[in-house]
């Protein structure tokens, strides 16, 4: 497995709630970021149909046009009921034609579950793929889970994305009532992010 050596990492990504859990995860490493925005890079087209061959287009495409090293997150929830949708679809489903529309996308999730009888507990997982990609086409990857289950009403508002209606397993709190270093210290991204460090940085 290659080591990260050097000091600069381009965070390819342009979710925020995302780019902020990433930089508390690796801010004991010193590693100085930069992310999508700052290097004006588009959103790659995720075509693929795993969370590790989006996680790869999206950092190869970071790398090649900046030089550096980065660092993706292909990320996502699998409900057990709903044939483990939305997947890879996760992101698409809050797609509104205007932006990402998640109260939207969390009410369909749960409107299915409904519409099809489907008993409680809502079984269901947090998915996150990490790759990191250098501009010479090297990549190493990094697959992180959390199990849980859904719960309505949606409750909590921090954090990003689905988190109102995930409860983790074990806790009694959605990532949406947690507190940031709570969750980061249990999230499917602290999983992958683990090994990560474990491979490439400790
Ligand atoms: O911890 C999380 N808490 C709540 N929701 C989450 C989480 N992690 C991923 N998610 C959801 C929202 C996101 O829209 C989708 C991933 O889609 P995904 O394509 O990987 O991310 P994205 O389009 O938001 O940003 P980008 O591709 O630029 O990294 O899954
Ligand atoms: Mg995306």
């Amino acid at each position: 497995m290659r080591r990260f050596t050097g000091d600069r990492l381009v965070v390819a990504t342009h979710n925020r709630g995302k780019l902020e859990e990433i930089r508390d995860l690796l801010q004991p490493y010193g590693v100085t970021t930069t992310s999508n925005a700052d290097h004006d890079l588009p959103e790659p087209v995720e075509d693929g149909t795993t969370f590790v061959e989006n996680a790869r287009i999206k950092a190869h495409a970071a790398s090649k046009a900046t030089g550096l090293p980065a660092l993706s997150d292909d990320s996502g929830i699998e409900i057990e009921a709903l044939d483990n949708a939305p997947g890879v679809h996760t992101a698409d489903w809050a797609e509104t034609g205007n932006g990402r529309d998640f109260v939207m996308a969390m009410t369909r999730a749960h409107d299915e579950l409904v519409a099809r009888q489907a008993p409680q507990p809502w079984r269901a997982r947090f998915s996150c793929t990490l790759v990191l990609a250098w501009p010479d086409g090297h990549d190493e990857i990094f697959p992180g889970t959390m199990p849980g289950r859904i719960v309505w009403p949606m409750r909590g508002d921090r954090g990003h994305g689905y988190d109102p209606i995930f409860q983790p397993d074990g806790y009694d709190e959605t990532f949406g009532e947690m507190d940031r270093w709570e969750k980061n210290k249990i999230s499917h991204r602290a999983d992958a992010f683990k090994k990560l460090i474990a491979g490439c940085f400790d």
